[in-house]
């Protein structure tokens, strides 16, 4: 479990809370100050519980940091405390969703542009609080605020355990092969779209279509899922070779990524504006911003 410095209980008026942009838990009340207090020991918590999610995937960076979330705008993090956990109470989990506009394969291989498509982003869960249905817990929580069914999600490149995870407690087990990080489970595509909006991308044909959509340059053609899938798409790359020399040019980025060096010129360019959905860093994003926002 992961103890603070501080106490997180006026933080955690309830087990799970849930935080967006402002960085406040979304049951926090107070004055400018509390706010400012608030934030920063969210921001820690966010921070720690980010970190120990990438350690935990062996990843080297996170995916998840108090910055990224401020400067996002259509992400949410929910967070999983025991408040009765020695003084100060301690934090045992993160999951963090959003919503991304994907170019997606459906089960017949065409691709469409599927917008706000439901993505699960990152979870976590401390290592001794594992296998204990808190994991659960805290996914459900977030299905029902978010009213999200678990079938009509996608999911940025999952672990073993979380692969694990949603075919215990959600049957989903087959996947729809893709071209990016995200993987799908058959029955996305049912009712002839997703819970969002999907438009065909590519009219013509039943064959499988790789655009070169902003999804494949972003997060890199990777595929991952179960062999069967695996070779099906095997078939369609073999038979259309320069599509596949296409694809394994593009260098896998994203949640795998390396983090962009820090541009200072464009620090200085940018410094006091509002940072752009996606960039890396928001060191040009002051604290006015924050204070002018959250004045409560
Ligand atoms: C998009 C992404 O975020 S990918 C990264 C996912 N996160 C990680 O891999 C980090 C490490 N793992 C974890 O934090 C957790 O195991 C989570 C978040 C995946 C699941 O949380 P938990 O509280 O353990 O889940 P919960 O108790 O509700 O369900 C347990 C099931 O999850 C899977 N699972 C959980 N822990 C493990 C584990 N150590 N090894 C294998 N499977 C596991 C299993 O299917 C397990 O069922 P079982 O015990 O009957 O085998």
């Amino acid at each position: 479990m992961v103890e603070f410095r501080f106490d997180i209980r006026p933080l955690f008026t309830q087990p799970i809370v849930k935080v967006t942009s402002n960085l406040l838990p979304h049951t926090f009340r107070g004055d400018r100050r509390q706010c400012l207090d608030a934030t920063s020991k969210m921001s820690e918590i966010i921070d720690r519980l980010g970190q120990l999610s990438a350690n935990a995937q062996k990843l080297n960076t996170p995916v998840t940091t108090a910055q990224r979330l401020r400067m996002s705008e259509n992400q949410t993090i929910y967070l999983l405390a025991d408040i009765n956990q020695g003084n100060n109470g301690a934090v045992i989990g993160l999951l963090k969703v959003g919503t991304k506009d994907l170019y997606l394969f459906d089960e017949t291989g065409q691709t469409r542009k599927v917008e706000n498509t439901p993505c699960i982003l990152d979870f976590y869960i401390h290592e001794s609080r594992q296998r204990a249905g808190l994991g659960k817990d805290l996914f459900e929580t977030m299905l029902a605020d978010e009213k999200w069914t678990p079938i009509k999600c996608s999911v940025d490149r999952p672990s073993e355990k979380l692969l694990g995870f949603l075919k215990k407690h959600y049957s989903l087990v087959r996947t729809i092969p893709q071209a990016n990080n995200f993987v799908l489970y058959e029955g996305f595509f049912d009712d002839g779209s997703s819970s969002a909006a999907t438009k065909q991308t590519n009219g013509a044909g039943n064959g499988m279509y790789i655009t070169n959509s902003p999804n494949t340059q972003l997060f890199g053609a990777t595929y991952l899922g179960e062999e069967n899938n695996k070779k099906r798409m095997q078939r369609h790359l073999e038979a259309t070779p320069n599509l596949a020399s296409q694809i394994t040019q593009i260098s896998p980025v994203g949640r795998y990524g390396a983090r962009r060096p820090t541009c200072s010129m464009a620090e200085i360019i940018h410094s006091g504006t509002t940072p752009t959905k996606g960039a890396e860093s928001g060191s040009g994003q002051t604290y006015e911003k924050l204070n002018a926002d959250y004045i409560l």
